[in-house]
């Protein structure tokens, strides 16, 4: 999974500007860490409505996530017109979400996917997330290079460490936050209040 997301990293770079992986990678992304999530959700034993929430809407805190679903589907990402996509299962693909801490380092230019998990039938749903982290006591600031010329710095500086701590802090608790993303890195290093 590390070289994969390595891989993928670079690839990311690469969408971002000419050489960009051998400009950022080795002195932006090198001490990157990844942990595992295994996930097994249980359905309630009876529902009355059609969708129930697995997961609530939310972002992820990582450079990139990398998700398995097994068959049964469920997980749905957010357009930017904020209609609901479904991802549908698909045999030996796996998807890469972006996290906050990319989109940070990006200036926002590549976006933070909004996600959740639905669970439509009430059968047991299986999936495994690969977090893949900067170190904790990065500082995040995107290079000018990044920013590009005439455009504002929409992020300011932050420790990774102290925007994970935020989340843990003003995470919503179990409140239901199915239609509600909840805070993101916005709302703790965002520059602009829209
Ligand atoms: O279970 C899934 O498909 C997604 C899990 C997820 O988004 C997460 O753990 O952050
Ligand atoms: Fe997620």
């Amino acid at each position: 999974m590390t070289e994969l997301s390595k891989r993928i990293v670079e690839a990311v770079l690469m969408s971002l500007g000419e050489s960009f992986e051998q400009k950022f990678y080795d002195s932006e992304f090198r001490n990157c860490h990844g942990y595992l999530r295994i996930i097994n959700y249980t359905p309630p034993k009876s529902v009355t409505q059609e969708e129930v929430e697995g997961l609530g809407m939310h972002t992820d805190m990582s450079c990139i996530t990398i998700v398995y679903q097994d068959q049964i589907g469920g997980l749905q990402v957010r357009s930017k017109e904020g209609k609901w996509l479904d991802i549908n299962p698909c045999e030996e693909t796996l998807l890469v979400n972006i996290g906050d801490l990319m989109h940070a380092w990006s200036n926002g230019k590549l976006r933070s996917s909004e996600h959740r998990v639905v669970l439509k039938r009430l059968v047991n749903r299986f999936s495994l997330a690969f977090f893949w982290c900067f170190e904790d006591e990065k500082a995040i600031y995107a290079p000018n290079e990044v920013v590009g010329e005439g455009h504002l710095r929409a992020y300011k500086p932050f420790v990774c460490a102290d925007y994970l701590k935020f989340r843990e802090i003003s995470s919503t608790n179990g409140e239901k936050k199915f239609e509600k993303v909840g805070f993101t890195v916005k709302d703790f290093a965002g520059t602009s209040t829209d």
